[in-house]
């Protein structure tokens, strides 16, 4: 199962996501985050885990083109993350530009959120479902708030995509179990406060994942 870490800034927190085993690490490019990163140390933090063997995530939202040329650039990551309201004609544009797979994040509140899967699929190479933003947040991702997992239920296994929203050591368990994504995305859920990750809780997610993976195989 894929295992990403998003919204890295050090190089403590990225040696304790490789430490712990995650395929993949993330990096926030949205001002208003308290994630946010500079583009040269995303690139050095992402180069770290790419000779590690971990893919390297950048993580936009509704990025123009500069933007994105910059990014590309410098920091070369293996995958962009459109966490926007990016369109289909959006996320093929930005697929053609860089040549890199595109990953599209959803907010999914309702069954019908899925609908969307329908309008990206061929065209996103992997989904990302978070929750919906709270009402008062300035963020599309990153708010630690869960969905209802259940809507996942009768999802096509065909379906590529990340969970993301609110996991943590506590929950994940169940959330393996109802929602059995190919792979974890999470951020707020190892931080001591918003933006920072702690390598503690970072140890103890990985500890939680192992444990759960024991559980369902012994099911
Ligand atoms: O983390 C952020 O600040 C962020 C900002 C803008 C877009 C996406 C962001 N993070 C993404 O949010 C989800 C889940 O975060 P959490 O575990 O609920 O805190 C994850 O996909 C991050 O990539």
């Amino acid at each position: 199962m894929d295992i990403k870490i998003c919204g890295l800034s050090t190089i403590e927190a990225t040696d304790a996501v490789i430490a712990g085993g995650a395929t993949h690490v993330g990096f926030i490019f949205f001002p208003k985050s308290p994630r946010h990163v500079a583009v040269d140390t995303a690139a050095k933090l992402g180069a770290h885990a790419q000779a590690q063997g971990l893919k390297s995530v950048a993580v936009t939202v509704n990025a123009d083109d500069t933007y994105l040329d910059e990014i590309v650039a410098v920091m070369k990551p293996d995958i962009l993350q459109l966490h926007g309201s990016e369109s289909p004609e959006r996320v093929a544009q930005v697929k053609a530009r860089y040549g890199l797979p595109v990953m599209k994040a959803f907010a999914i509140s309702a069954r019908d959120d899925l609908d969307k899967i329908d309008i990206y699929n061929g065209i996103a190479d992997r989904f990302l479902f978070d929750a919906k933003a709270p009402k008062n947040s300035e963020l599309p991702g990153g708010n630690g708030v869960s969905f209802d997992w259940t809507l996942l239920e009768g999802l096509d296994p065909s379906v590529d995509y990340m969970l993301s929203g609110g996991l943590n050591a506590s929950n994940i368990s169940d959330a393996i179990a109802n929602a059995k994504p190919s792979g974890l995305d999470i951020s707020s859920g190892v931080e001591s406060e918003p933006g920072v990750k702690s390598t503690k809780l970072i140890a103890s997610f990985f500890e939680a994942v192992a444990n759960a993976k024991k559980r369902e195989t012994n099911d």
